[in-house]
């Protein structure tokens, strides 16, 4: 069986003199729940995977994004050798503008985190390996593999890339 396509989409507010902060939150169903991560999910029948980012933004914390200022930044593959149902490809996406007010889901519980503090220890065990990297701006892909439990990683690999699916055009 091939690997399920999901988006996951990180936003920020702050910098300059307020800190810059990310908006994380604790899922509240489904696969990895109780973990915290960024807004996202699976993609649906004729979506794009940038498309189907905003989407669960949007359904998941009540904030809009502008297909043009979404930026992909990562594609990682996820590997769980026990339950090969679960492997996923996972596009992740950036956006520093976005309208809206932030919002509860009965999916995410949001919440806003300093990118230098984020709740590792309660994320899934591959975020350790490359979300850092990318909340410091660098672009990358990488493969996880699982252990039989489904919770700690057991080989990786990252590649410092450029991915390849280009920012839409800005409509005048
Ligand atoms: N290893 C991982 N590290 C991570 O940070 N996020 C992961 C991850 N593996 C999956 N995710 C994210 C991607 C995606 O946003 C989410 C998958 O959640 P779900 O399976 O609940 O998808 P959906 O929100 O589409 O669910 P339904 O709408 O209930 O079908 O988990």
């Amino acid at each position: 069986m091939s690997a399920a396509h999901q988006s996951l989409i990180y936003i920020f507010r702050g910098g300059d003199e307020l800190p810059r902060q990310v908006l994380l939150g604790e899922k509240l169903r489904g696969f990895g729940r109780g973990n915290v991560m960024g807004p996202g999910g699976h993609r649906e029948d004729g979506e794009t995977d940038r498309e189907a980012a905003i989407r669960e933004l949007g359904e998941e914390t009540g904030v809009i994004a502008a297909a043009a200022d979404v930026e992909q930044v990562a594609t990682l593959t996820f590997r769980f050798p026990a339950d090969p149902t679960s492997d996923a490809i996972v596009s992740v996406f950036t956006a520093a503008t976005w309208t809206g007010t932030v919002r509860a889901s009965d999916e995410l519980a949001p919440q806003w985190y300093d990118v230098d503090a984020i709740p590792l220890d309660r994320m899934w065990d591959d975020d350790r390996y490359w979300l850092p990297r990318i909340l410091a701006g660098e672009r990358l892909t990488a493969e996880f593999s699982y252990d039989d439990a489904g919770t700690r990683v057991v080989s990786h690999r990252i590649t410092p890339t450029h991915p390849t699916d280009p920012a839409p055009p800005i409509s005048p």
